[in-house]
């Protein structure tokens, strides 16, 4: 964990002027601590109230996930902020009840529904206690906790291979494979659009996985051609840290400890 003084250093330019500053965080892993079961997820109370402060006071504050974007106003629990849904193809904005969604990517809806089906019908994913996540664009296939991790780990690679034979990409996340539509899709193009007409300078995007990368370089690409001053990108650290995300962050946390003492030096 870097020293209180660290942080401040970093944080500083966010905290100098926040009407004028954007704080983006992750949820997974970052401000819900990781568990076996994806629908288990929740954002301790701990965390939730300094991120409330923090709505309250920053010029633009939003949830930027890998989560359906409704999802993941359920998990955090919070009405007011701005979802980044499904990485990065859905908007929920505060106070909306229902999400601008990328229609590119919501053309493929159907067909990964239909893959999905398919391999609902395999017995190797039940015997290998494979739990598909329905994302209506995407399906998560998740093995965490999975009696034997390295033989339902084997069944996704394969599952892999058939999707990608079928037409479809693929995405490796913390223990989930993810079968998307074949568009460019990614975290780094909703925050682009989050921050279309958004009069900030700076912008703090805090990530733990690799899917956080885009992220961090749409913010730096924002600060090379002018839309920001300043990008302060943190990873937070975990024993299933992806070794490209600790460097390409400015910073890392220790696990979503670490983030709620980063949201507490924002409030402050
Ligand atoms: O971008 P994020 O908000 O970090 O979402 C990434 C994925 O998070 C969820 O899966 C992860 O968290 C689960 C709950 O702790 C855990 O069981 C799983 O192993 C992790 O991969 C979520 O289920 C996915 O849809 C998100 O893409």
């Amino acid at each position: 964990m870097p020293s209180t003084a660290t942080l401040d250093e970093a944080l500083a330019p966010l905290r100098a002027d926040p009407r004028r500053a954007a704080v983006l965080l992750d949820i997974d892993g970052t401000l819900a601590p990781i568990v076996r079961h994806a629908d288990d997820a929740h954002v301790p109370e701990p965390t939730r109230l300094p991120l409330i402060a923090i709505a309250k006071r920053y010029g633009l504050v939003a949830c930027v996930s890998g989560r359906r974007a409704a999802t993941a106003r359920r998990i955090v629990s919070l009405g007011s902020i701005t979802y980044v849904g499904n990485h990065g193809t859905e908007i929920l904005r505060g106070g909306q009840t229902h999400p601008e969604v990328d229609p590119e990517v919501a053309a493929w809806g159907r067909r990964v529904r239909d893959f999905a089906a398919g391999e609902e019908h395999r017995d190797d994913l039940h015997r290998l206690r494979i739990r598909p996540e329905d994302k209506e664009v995407i399906v998560g296939y998740h093995w965490r906790g999975a009696p034997d991790e390295a033989a339902a780990k084997e069944g996704v690679r394969a599952l892999a291979q058939r999707a990608e034979a079928a037409g479809f990409a693929t995405h490796w996340g913390r223990k989930v494979l993810e079968v998307r539509p074949p568009v460019d899709l990614h975290k780094g193009k909703g925050i682009d659009r989050l921050l279309l007409g958004v009069e900030v300078d700076v912008a703090l995007y805090v990530g733990d996985d690799r899917t956080d990368i885009d992220a961090f370089a749409a913010l730096r690409t924002a600060v090379a051609d002018g839309r920001l001053r300043e990008a302060v990108c943190l990873g937070v650290r975990s024993d299933e840290t992806p070794p490209e995300l600790e460097e390409a962050a400015d910073l890392l946390v220790d696990g979503p400890l670490g983030v709620r003492a980063v949201l507490e030096r924002l409030a402050a």
